[in-house]
């Protein structure tokens, strides 16, 4: 029956708006919902003027393995792997909603299985405020997964990008980002050379980059500009990769507040287990019912 309801185009479909300090997506209940062409969907439904508006769509999927799947599509249709903002908000939909009463969840990812744990708001019962997710090991190496680059280790490699050289260090965070450090990330013009960076030949998959100035050691500055979705106010996994770049090129510690343009991440990447934590806020905004065209 749902899967008929779906497939005809003028029927509606439920889904809920969500965002992790301010990265916002478009999340629907594929244990309930039958979604036939996401990536079309994606690109309609994050229209910020002809759909509802976001950074892309998000969809929740039973799993064989873990205690849930996510799906992403970026706003211009495109799949990812990861989104550490995006995970987050999936725990708190799946608890509230009490589709599940664990407050530790396994997550199943194109990026592998991520853990949850869910921390309760202390001022309304039921509700979860805060996430953690474990977001595994970055990984640096070209041959072992879907790294930025062809070659080897990235870290502090020059690029030429609009005639100016920059240096960026690639990390895979289970999905391609180049850092760069600069001095003042706020006068950027990101827009000019946020597509520059993502369109570049260095990058077959092309690429999601963080542009961080170090406040302190414990607390970076960063501007995204992601694939597929353009400049957002925030990014988990770009948080752990600027993270990564600034503790192999002796710029942090481990242990790094990374102030976003909609907020703050905490970003713990553990020396002992190579493991990355990542914990911050996941907030709800509204329920609608989409129209299928
Ligand atoms: N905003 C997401 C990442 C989306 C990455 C996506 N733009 C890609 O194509 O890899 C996050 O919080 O981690």
């Amino acid at each position: 029956m749902v899967e008929q309801k779906n497939a005809v185009k003028g029927r509606s479909m439920k889904f809920s708006k969500m965002h992790g300090i301010g990265n916002d997506y478009i999340y629907v209940n594929c244990l309930e919902e039958t979604v036939y062409e996401p990536e079309r969907l994606a690109k309609k439904i994050s229209d910020r003027h002809f759909g509802v508006g976001a950074d892309g769509l998000i969809l929740i999927c039973p799993s064989m393995k873990a205690d849930f799947a996510m799906e992403m599509y970026n706003a211009d249709g495109s799949p990812g792997e990861m989104c550490g903002n995006g995970i987050r908000c999936l725990g708190k939909y799946v608890y509230e909603r009490r589709i599940t009463a664990k407050k530790e969840l396994d997550i199943e990812t194109k990026a592998g299985i991520r853990h949850l744990r869910l921390f309760a708001n202390p001022k309304e019962k039921g509700r979860i405020s805060m996430v953690e997710v474990d977001m595994g090991s970055p990984v640096l190496e070209a041959d072992q997964v879907p790294v930025i680059c062809e070659h080897t280790l990235a870290i502090d490699e020059p690029i030429t990008v609009n005639g100016v050289e920059y240096r960026m260090t690639g990390v895979s965070m289970g999905n391609p980002h180049a850092v760069v450090f600069t001095n003042h990330v706020r006068g950027l013009e990101l827009e000019w050379l946020g597509p520059a960076f993502e369109y570049h030949g260095r990058f077959p998959r092309r690429v999601n980059v963080e542009f961080a100035e170090v406040i302190d050691s414990a607390t970076l500055k960063v501007r995204v500009w992601e694939r597929g979705s353009g400049e957002t106010l925030a990014c988990g996994t770009g948080a752990c990769a600027a993270v990564v770049a600034g503790v192999l090129n002796h710029l942090t510690e481990r242990e790094v507040t990374v102030k976003l343009s909609g907020g703050e991440l905490f970003v713990n990447w553990q020396k002992d287990t190579d493991k990355i934590l990542l914990t911050g806020p996941a907030a709800h905004v509204f329920d609608g019912e989409y129209m299928i065209s």
